[in-house]
């Protein structure tokens, strides 16, 4: 093998939409490199599949000519932004590179833009799987062959769509700040992002991705890839699981060094490092001893990169996406202090007005905060672990109501915290809960904007709404306590409870009530006749026949109404409203402003 012993095997990722084909992905190409053992097979490791590069070179896609100096490629076998996320290594994600699967027959989708966003944040070199290329009509199948001998075979019609699905992918690319081509055109992969058309079930292409995201390890990351093979091993933690006479374990993806059986290490739980010594490393069975009762093969060491699952006491309390620290020698101290600075540095910028947020785990919720943060929304509390009473009584003391929600990702809420719900301090809170980031936003601000909504529309009501009457002659049914006279309502919309002015700004009194053909009413529109009753004037003296009224509108309301809701007023309400304030401008023109 073309290997030399300090650089590692690069970790990747695979990202992309629901169903856009990430787990057939990983399937095939764990699928096609186990039939030459000579080649090397794949092994099966914990949380992870490792893919040799003998395997890979002879599998004949482009740059097969290269001269590759990594062992291989190491693939995480949980697709996914959580995945992603949750392995949190030195400020970044632990995945060296990542492919974005996108079905090339339906394009960008939310989560692939989300996908790429969280690329762009950690830094991390993709290619993208333009993926089903298969399902083209008219798409004639070469098994497993690299993209180049596929597309030489297709007929020109196949051809010119591969070519233009391919063509609106780098547009949309481009829209989002990527310059992208067909991975067989692209000169420089630092500048370029190679897009290779693929099938996930027919295996077309495949070779490519591989040697795609071979070439870019090579090219641009070799100084990441060092390590020190013989050095005190670190590593993240993928998953906390209780397995069945081995208690709590840790599936863990080691990127750096040697981890024994014996050897003392960090790990962290939520607020505290915990130090244990490990009883058994664990790795899968190989698939020929699947006879074998045992599901694990226990072995004594293991170097980077590899997943192992790790046996030790006290793993309780371990949370996913930590990191895990050999202790070896002096360097006790100092290893503790990173593990804690690891946990402690959550990278979420809190602001005083905002929602909170929790997840799983750091990464998790950092990349949530992140795209909150995109979207303009605030964070006021970010923490890991599932919603608790004291979550929920926290959020009910948010002033600002479009902020009082919890969104939780991929994290329980606790029976005690759903209970606090029904308390009237914390009835207005909401928590939104789920597994999908763009999805849990969406959601968000849907509530938010309805809230917003409701709240105009409260606010709206309490308004007291612009209108323009004239007391009808013949219809003085009471000349005082309280006067009773057939109006007509010249324009806007007339309610009861208002005071009247004259339109020389004269006080008139409070209209108290309203009838139409002898039924109590309390709004009437433009064009309407209506009988009301006024205190406050006499017939004759305040107000005669023909006298034209507005409602007096109370200075703060005008300047509610002017600034946000104007467009919710009709064009006869306007009309009135500019009338009446020119009246009262006449006098003091900043009135209302
Ligand atoms: N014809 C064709 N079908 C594909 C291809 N890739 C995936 N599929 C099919 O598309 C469906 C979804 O594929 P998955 O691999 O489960 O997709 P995923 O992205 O892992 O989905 P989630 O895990 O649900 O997010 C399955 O029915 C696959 O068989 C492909 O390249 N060609």
């Amino acid at each position: 093998m073309t290997q030399t012993s300090k650089i590692r095997t690069p970790i990747v990722c695979v990202l992309g939409h629901v169903d856009h084909g990430k787990t057939s992905l990983l399937d095939k190409i764990r699928g096609s490199s186990v039939v030459d053992t000579e080649a090397g097979a794949i092994t099966q490791h914990i949380g992870a599949t490792v893919v040799p590069i003998d395997a890979i070179t002879q599998m004949g896609g482009a740059l097969s000519k290269l001269t590759v100096s990594i062992p291989g490629l190491l693939f995480i076998d949980t697709p996914g932004h959580h995945a992603f996320t949750t392995l949190r290594a030195r400020g970044g994600s632990l995945a060296d590179l990542a492919v974005v699967v996108v079905d090339v027959n339906e394009g960008f989708k939310p989560q692939t833009i989300e996908a790429l966003q969280i690329l762009r944040n950690y830094k991390t070199p993709f290619v993208i799987a333009a993926n089903k290329v298969d399902r083209i009509h008219g798409w004639r199948v070469q098994e497993n062959a690299p993209f180049a001998t596929t597309f030489a075979k297709q007929n020109e019609r196949v051809q010119g769509i591969v070519e233009t699905k391919l063509y609106e992918l780098v547009g949309k690319l481009s829209d989002l700040g990527f310059n992208s081509e067909r991975y067989d055109r692209v000169r420089d992969f630092a500048r370029n992002i190679a897009i290779v058309p693929t099938s996930a079930i027919t295996g077309e292409g495949i070779p490519d991705v591989l040697m795609m995201l071979i070439g870019l390890a090579q090219r641009y990351m070799t100084e990441n890839l060092a390590m020190s093979v013989e050095g005190p091993g670190a590593g993240t933690v993928l998953e906390v699981k209780e397995e069945r006479g081995l208690g709590t374990t840790l599936d863990v993806i080691l990127y750096d060094g040697t981890l024994s059986v014996g050897d003392e290490i960090v790990v962290a739980g939520h607020t505290q490092t915990i130090t244990t010594k490990v009883r058994s490393l664990l790795k899968p069975r190989p698939m020929s001893e699947i006879l074998i009762e045992e599901k694990f093969e226990r072995v004594k060491s293991v170097t980077a990169a590899s997943g192992i699952k790790v046996a030790a006491p006290k793993l309780e309390g371990v949370i996913a996406g930590t990191p895990l620290r050999v202790i070896r020698g002096e360097n006790r101290d100092a290893v503790v202090e990173q593990v804690m600075n690891e946990i402690q540095d959550i990278q979420v910028t809190l602001a005083e007005e905002g929602v909170v947020i929790k997840a799983d785990t750091i990464g998790a919720l950092e990349a949530l905060s992140k795209e909150l943060d995109s979207q303009g929304i605030g964070v006021m509390k970010a923490e890991v672990g599932p919603v608790t009473r004291h979550d929920v009584i926290e959020t009910g003391t948010i002033k600002n109501p479009l902020y009082s929600a919890i969104i939780a990702f991929n994290t329980p809420t606790l029976p005690d915290a759903v209970d606090a719900l029904m308390e009237t301090s914390a009835s207005n809170v909401s928590i939104f809960e789920g597994g999908v980031i763009y999805k849990l936003l969406d959601d968000y601000v849907e509530w938010r904007e309805e809230k917003k909504r409701e709240m105009e529309r409260q606010q709206f009501e309490k308004l007291v709404m612009p209108a323009k009457v004239r007391i009808l002659p013949n219809c003085v049914f009471r000349q005082s306590n309280p006067a009773v006279v057939g109006v007509r309502i010249l324009g806007g919309k007339l309610q009861t409870d208002v005071n009247l002015v004259l339109t020389n700004g004269k006080k008139v009194g409070h209209l108290k009530q309203m009838q139409l053909r002898s039924e109590t009413i309390h709004e009437a529109d433009a064009g309407k006749e209506v009988a009301i009753s006024i205190e406050g004037p006499t017939v004759g003296r305040q107000i005669n026949v023909d006298d034209e009224m507005y409602v007096d509108i109370p200075e703060r309301h005008v300047k509610v109404i002017e600034r946000e809701m104007l467009d919710r007023l009709s064009t006869s309400m306007q009309e009135i409203l500019e009338e009446y304030t020119s009246m009262r401008r006449r006098e003091d023109p900043f009135w209302g402003k």
